[in-house]
């Protein structure tokens, strides 16, 4: 292939290397963009800025500077590029129209398998944070209201062990939460998938349907990508199938919990305490939801460690370069597997 011109959004925080590497080929040129809205991004289309651009790399903040790559915006990078690749860095890409990207003949590339262990982690600290009230206890501690009564005041919590824990969603983050899960000696764990798994990547848990896990777990793990078909699929109905008093614990993405349907939900005790990372329309956060003493909220951070971040922008380099060898990007998303 002649030149391969790259346009990358978002800043590189550790890979720094990579990417100098990448650059120093002689047929690969990296543009940055200097829009700061989905407006001025649009603005620099048009003046022809990007036209001989054939490869994306982005990461999810940069859904600041362009916005969704949704019909409208591809139909347009189509047009105006010569857009063939998008490596996205992170495992969830709900931001970009995967399905229309293959209909336009643009390759998705995600971060799988890499963001596994840091999600997990941060899905363990949720998991037992919301069973104790950890972030009420902080919060009364932070108040001062140790001095006066036991524990500052803090509801009790309840122990994992003997309990179920229903996964929902056992792809790569589902299973290290298994993983993880073990040891803490719950009673048994239940997924649900679209589709059974082999055998040996079960480890023991057990497939159940949709709405026997909702009926059946004490903790209910939410690890699925979001598409149109997850979308609101924790909602009032669901909701009303689970235990009294379930735990939810969401490090997958905001919009698979309908906030409007948990936030009674959670003020009644129906669910008893609600563990999340992500939030329907982060990064403006629903108040009232995350002041909730029976809330344990971060940041979106799942996977904000050194070590991780560094890997996945590494790995953002890797899809990159793959295209610029082979024409093909290295980790094709699922739905479009097998179209290139
Ligand atoms: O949210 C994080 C990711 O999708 O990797």
């Amino acid at each position: 292939m002649s030149t391969v011109k790259v346009l990358r959004f978002g800043p590189i925080r550790y890979a720094q290397e990579a990417w100098q590497k990448l650059e120093q080929r002689p047929n690969v040129e990296v543009v940055e963009s200097g829009a700061s809205s989905r407006a001025e991004f649009l603005k620099e289309l048009d003046e022809g800025k990007f036209k001989d651009v054939n490869v994306i790399a982005r990461t999810f903040e940069s859904v600041k500077q362009t916005g969704l790559l949704d019909k409208e915006l591809l139909a347009l990078l189509k047009e105006k590029t010569s857009l063939q690749a998008i490596s996205h860095n992170g495992a969830g890409y709900d931001q970009v129209d995967a399905v229309e990207c293959g209909r336009l003949g643009i390759q998705v590339s995600n971060v799988p398998s890499l963001v596994d262990a840091a999600t997990a982690d941060t899905h363990i600290y949720l998991l037992l944070g919301a069973l104790r009230n950890f972030q009420d206890s902080t919060l009364r501690m932070l108040q001062g209201k140790w001095p006066s009564e036991k524990c500052a005041g803090t509801p009790v919590g309840h122990d994992p062990e003997g309990k179920v824990l229903g996964i929902y969603g056992m792809g790569g983050i589902g299973r290290a939460v298994r993983d993880r899960a073990k040891p803490f000696g719950f009673r048994k764990i239940l997924y649900h998938n679209r589709n059974r798994l082999a055998p040996e990547l079960e480890q023991g848990a057990e497939y159940v349907s949709m709405d026997e896990l909702l009926s059946q777990a004490d903790v209910i793990s939410i690890n699925i990508p979001l598409n149109d078909a997850t979308r609101h699929s924790i909602n009032k109905d669901t909701i009303a199938k689970m235990k009294d008093g379930v735990v939810i614990v969401n490090t997958a993405r905001g919009p698979i919990v309908d906030e409007s349907a948990l936030l009674p939900a959670l003020k009644s005790g129906k669910v008893g305490a609600f563990g999340s990372d992500v939030f329907e329309n982060e990064p403006n956060v629903n108040m009232e939801l995350i002041r909730q003493p029976n809330v344990v909220s971060l940041p979106h951070m799942g996977t904000h460690t050194v070590e991780t971040m560094k890997a996945m922008e590494e790995f953002v380099v890797q899809n990159v370069a793959a295209f610029v060898d082979q024409g093909k990007v290295l980790s094709i998303v699922p739905e479009l597997k097998g179209k290139f």
